[in-house]
């Protein structure tokens, strides 16, 4: 039986497609696998047992990823299973900064009681005319999976849309509408937009980067959208633009103590991937990933570990292992495995960065004596018999 935990509430279309060799009831201090989408995880003691841990969504810094990674904790994240439902909301980001459709609903709600509501709105309409998107500056940085969505579809609303991501992937280029314009400095984004979202992950090198210097490029009256986390925006700096007319609306999806009530923001309470579509998605890709590796010991769209798919096995044994991507490692296993008169017929060694991950399929049952010896090997953070 597997234990598996869910630190917030995952779909149930993606928790029933786990079997009857899963434990849905486990505590987090017993799981094996556990699946998570905002709750926080810095903190959380990671326990020997945990194998992986699954992010039902995109951004994964709730997760300590390196933590994880020197524990041999494979930790999953589910790209483009939300993307759909944060372009329909940065659509719709846009358009209430366009338009105060906000406020005009507000003036009905506090005129309800009036009789001549009919009479007084065609008065009272001219404090909520707005403007179009059509023919207006679009820049999207940041065109992985939400961003190029993003853009295309500020393409086929008629924006000029303007692009800026320095590791763009091949796939993301191929789906990347032609028309959108190929920005090489993000400077040049700020200077001519008078809109901008940004998709980027938080990481030490994005965090800020929406900055004072940033608000200082820009026209005056710049609308800015962000979906993707508080930390990118510098939030002094967006106030001190807004007061000045430089930036005139920021739609965030983060409430915090400094942007909840800060004028001229629009602020939505993390609402990005709630719909019922993305939330089945994310959850039907997070658990497909989690048995695929502790089934199979496959890993697909890990953000700690190497990607590794032999199928499913069908050798007599396989063993998966879980280390640090340093000479001689792969050597001393296989020379381990041949001293005990195991023969390997398939194997695959990836790496990432610090770390790297092995798959063996071997011709007989391995004890737990060579297990032991293998599990000792320095630069060996876990061994698993898989089958
Ligand atoms: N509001 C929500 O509910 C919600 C939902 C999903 C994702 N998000 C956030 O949005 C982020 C993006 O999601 P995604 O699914 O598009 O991820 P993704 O990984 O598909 O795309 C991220 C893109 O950012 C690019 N990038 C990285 N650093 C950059 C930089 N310095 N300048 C420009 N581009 C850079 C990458 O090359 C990549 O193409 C997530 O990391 C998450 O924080 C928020
Ligand atoms: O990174 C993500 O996928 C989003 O921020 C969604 O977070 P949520 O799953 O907590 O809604």
């Amino acid at each position: 039986m597997v234990n598996v935990h869910c630190l917030n509430n995952i779909a149930s279309v993606g928790l029933d497609l786990f079997s009857d060799d899963y434990n849905m009831e486990s505590s987090y201090e017993d799981a094996q696998a556990v699946l998570v989408r905002s709750a926080k995880m810095h903190d959380m003691e990671l326990n020997d047992h945990l194998l992986a841990i699954a992010r039902a969504g995109a951004g994964v810094n709730n997760i300590p990823l390196d933590k994880c990674a020197e524990a041999g904790i494979v930790v999953f994240n589910t790209p483009g299973a939300n993307a759909n439902a944060v372009k329909e909301q940065v659509l719709a980001a846009m358009l209430l900064a366009s338009r105060d459709l906000i406020g005009g609903n507000q003036w009905v709600a506090e005129n309800k009681d009036n009789a001549d509501i009919a009479k007084a709105t065609e008065k009272a309409k001219k404090a909520f005319a707005g403007q179009e998107l059509k023919g207006k500056k679009l820049g999207v940085i940041g065109l992985g999976a939400i961003g190029q969505l993003v853009a295309n579809a500020a393409i086929a609303l008629g924006m000029d849309v303007y692009g800026y991501d320095p590791y763009l992937s091949v796939n993301a280029a191929w789906n990347l509408s032609s028309k959108v314009t190929h920005i090489v400095n993000v400077e040049d984004i700020y200077k001519e937009c008078n809109y901008i979202t940004i998709h980027v992950p938080a990481l030490d090198s994005t965090k800020g980067m929406i900055n004072k210097a940033a608000f200082d490029l820009m026209q005056d009256g710049t609308i800015i959208v962000n979906c993707a986390r508080d930390v990118l925006v510098d939030e002094t700096a967006i106030g001190e633009a807004l007061k000045s007319g430089r930036v005139k609306k920021y739609v965030t999806d983060f409430p915090n103590p400094t942007t909840a009530g800060m004028e001229g923001a629009i602020v939505l309470p993390h609402l990005g991937a709630s719909t019922a579509e993305a939330e089945d998605n994310c959850a039907v890709m997070a658990v497909k990933e989690l048995r695929n590796y502790i089934e199979n010991g496959n890993i697909i769209n890990s953000v700690n570990y190497p990607a590794c798919d032999m199928g499913v096995c069908t050798a007599t044994g396989r063993i998966a292992v879980c280390h640090k991507n340093v000479p001689a490692v792969i050597s001393k296993i296989t020379t381990i495995l041949g001293d005990a008169g195991v023969n390997i017929e398939e194997m695959a060694n990836k790496s990432r960065g610090d770390y790297a991950y092995s798959l063996f399929d071997v011709d007989k049952n391995v004890d737990d004596s060579v297990i032991d010896k293998l599990a000792s090997i320095e630069g060996i953070i876990k061994v698993r018999v898989v089958k």
